[in-house]
């Protein structure tokens, strides 16, 4: 299983980095203009503190500047994954960047077609976004079961990463779907490590501890 923090903030990264557990970081352009600094700056800097991939997304609309921009992205870090939006422009940049062996993800994928021509045209990755599918009043857990089953069917290799997870229980939810990577934000992340009873535990050792004098 991949695990990764969905973010651009630095204090975030460093912090979620400094846990030793992560493949990498995700970004989209709502998560980097966030940020308020320049695009290619802020991503060298995240690419000389994530040992990991890089995940970036091209903002331009038409398969020849999506691939312009990717091969551009390449360059900025070691471990670059160019997101690709979910489009016919998309999976025309897709196929030729597959080509090229720049790694990349198919983002804003909303159903099983469009997941399924993602693999064809080669992604490395495939991100349907749950909390999204959910806010809809569908089931994005159904939604991402779909992938997974009929990747598993059609012997495609692409990786899924769910994406757009909004709490620890999502997080068990869809791995036990079998996807191969999870993207959340970096409270989400934190969270998954806390339990009331692991406080009261911890505290109880504490203060026997101290009663004891030892
Ligand atoms: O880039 C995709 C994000 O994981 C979307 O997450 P969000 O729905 O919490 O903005």
């Amino acid at each position: 299983m991949e695990l990764y923090v969905d973010t651009a903030n630095i204090g975030q990264i460093k912090e979620a980095v400094s846990l030793g557990i992560l493949e990498g970081v995700t970004t989209n352009p709502s998560i980097v203009a966030r940020e308020g600094r320049p695009f290619k700056e802020l991503i060298q800097e995240i690419g000389s503190i994530v040992p990991g991939k890089v995940w970036c997304e091209v903002v331009a609309t038409e398969a020849e500047g999506m691939v312009h921009e990717a091969r551009e992205i390449s360059t900025w870090v070691p471990r670059a994954v160019v997101k690709l939006p979910m489009g016919a422009e998309g999976i025309k940049a897709a196929s030729r960047l597959a080509q090229e062996g720049i790694e990349t993800n198919m983002t804003l994928v909303y159903s099983v077609p469009q997941a399924i021509l993602a693999a064809k045209a080669g992604v490395n990755y495939v991100s349907p976004y749950l909390g999204r599918v959910d806010d809809t009043g569908w089931s994005g857990a159904d939604f991402i079961r779909g992938i997974v089953n009929a990747y598993r069917m059609l012997g495609f290799d692409t990786k899924v990463i769910a994406a757009s997870i909004r709490g620890p229980r999502q997080v068990l939810d869809v791995l036990q779907l079998g996807v191969d990577a999870v993207t959340m934000a970096y409270p989400v992340l934190m969270s998954m490590m806390r339990h009331p009873m692991t406080d009261i535990g911890l505290q109880q050792f504490l203060k026997d501890w101290e009663d004891a004098g030892l």
